[in-house]
């Protein structure tokens, strides 16, 4: 399976590895007859395999999680001449005890999540000398590896798992259905700590405080554990994204060197300044660049990068408020990433007012976030950003909107969408639009 952040086209075949939809040439095709979607045909038994396989997606989830949590990834990836480890389950078992003498693993449990893992590829299974089945890492197991002493580290997907199946995520699905079927339901509430949040339960409150009876911003806020663990996410996400924009401005013929050589640009929402010292960094001849948050983000920005003593040099940090233009400096490019997807229609539209107050005349606009597709281009294809779309629903944040939407957004404050730009990494698009 390719690596979601380097897939350039952003859309993989849900099918995976195993699944062969051999009578038809490709899986990707759709066809429109008389304005009806047909589908390709596949076998009634191979479509049947597909519903099971979907319908148990959760429970390759939690192994992975199981096994992540007791270690015996890590365990797997400690080097072994040179080479990846191979293991049998009473290998792994004894390693994790020689890390920590007082960790208990049930081995039947084990065993049967490892060999659900060599079904989904994370490992593989092989015989070893003495004729028993051995595991080791496969190049998706090797990302899910937390190295020692760097839990939440860039360069580990393990985060992924921890986060998104961590109990009170995985009970928001849970409470999907009823969501969806405009039903109230009465919030689990084990975590909300006064009548008042209590009191605010209605048929609108998101599946995340359904069911852990407090919102997801301040479960976060409360809880250093999981918020490591999504913020491990978020800089995993970040730092293949600032790499992929680059990428992707430098060979879009609106937004490469050339074109915003001497012009001034603000990153709004820019949050401690890593993507525009990014952009200033790799195109110098860029104009100036500032970096405008909320007060206390650019507080702490500022602390950091005094610390740092490296993203001062290139970027001025501004305090202001992305709905009052008096606060954004006067500029010819304003970027904003992830920031707008977590408001309403209303207020983009005063944001994008603002920014269009803000700008140039022939000013423009780039919005980085995942931009859905229109249409039909979502049969029968996994596309991380419908994914992420629906996490963002689950948690009560406004989420990704499509290029359609960009458009009629754009146009009702005074900008005209000019390209979509797709960038190598999922979780990003570059939306461009025009001052007019
Ligand atoms: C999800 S973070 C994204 C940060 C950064 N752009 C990135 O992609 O890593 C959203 C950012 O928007 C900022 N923000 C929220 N409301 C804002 C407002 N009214 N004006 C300016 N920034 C705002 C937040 O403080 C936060 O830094």
């Amino acid at each position: 399976m390719s690596h979601p952040w380097r897939n350039g086209t952003q859309v993989l075949s849900i099918a995976g590895d195993n699944s062969d939809y051999s009578d038809c040439n490709d899986s990707t095709d759709v066809l429109l007859t008389n304005n009806i979607i047909e589908h390709p045909q596949v076998s009634q038994s191979q479509a049947e395999l597909d519903v099971i396989k979907l319908a148990q997606s959760h429970f390759t989830s939690q192994a992975l999680l199981a096994a992540i949590r007791v270690g015996a990834l890590d365990v797997l990836a400690a080097s072994h001449d040179g080479d990846m480890a191979s293991m049998s389950v009473d290998e792994i078992i004894a390693k994790i005890q020689t890390r920590d003498s007082a960790a208990v693993v049930n081995r039947d449990a084990l065993f049967r999540c490892l060999r659900l893992l060599c079904t989904s590829g994370v490992i593989k299974e092989t015989i070893n000398c003495a004729y028993e089945t051995a595991y080791s890492l496969t190049q998706m197991g090797r990302l899910l590896h937390q190295r020692p002493g760097r839990k939440g580290d860039t360069s580990s997907m393990a985060s992924f798992v921890l986060h998104w199946s961590e109990i009170p995520l995985w009970n928001a699905w849970s409470e999907l259905p009823d969501y969806v079927a405009g039903k109230c339901s009465s919030p689990v509430n084990h975590m909300a700590d006064d009548d008042a949040s209590r009191k605010s339960f209605d048929g609108d409150v998101p599946p995340f405080d359904r069911a852990n009876g407090i919102s997801a911003s301040d479960y976060y806020k409360k809880n250093q554990a999981s918020c490591t663990h999504r913020n491990a996410v978020a800089r995993y996400a970040s730092s293949k994204e600032i790499t992929s924009i680059l990428s992707a401005m430098q060979s879009s013929s609106a937004l490469n060197e050339s074109k915003i050589a001497e012009k001034t640009v603000v990153d709004v929402g820019g949050g401690y300044g890593c993507l525009i010292h990014a952009i200033k960094t790799s195109m110098p001849t860029v104009g100036r660049c500032y970096c405008l948050d909320l007060p206390g983000v650019i507080d702490d920005a500022i602390l950091i990068n005094d610390s740092s003593n490296d993203h001062k040099i290139t970027a001025t940090f501004v305090q202001g408020n992305m709905f009052d233009p008096s606060t954004i400096p006067p500029c010819d490019i304003i970027i904003t990433k992830h920031v707008l997807c977590d408001f309403s229609d209303e207020d983009v539209l005063r944001a994008l007012r603002a920014f269009h107050e803000s700008l140039s005349h022939g000013g423009k606009l780039v919005i980085m976030d995942a931009v859905l597709p229109n249409g039909s281009d979502l049969n029968s294809k996994w596309n991380a950003a419908i994914s992420f779309d629906v996490l963002l629903m689950l948690t009560g944040r406004r989420g990704e909107r499509s290029r359609l939407e960009w458009s009629n957004l754009g146009q009702r404050a005074g900008f005209v969408l000019e390209d979509v730009l797709p960038t190598s990494s999922v979780t990003v698009d570059l939306a461009i639009l025009s001052r007019i």
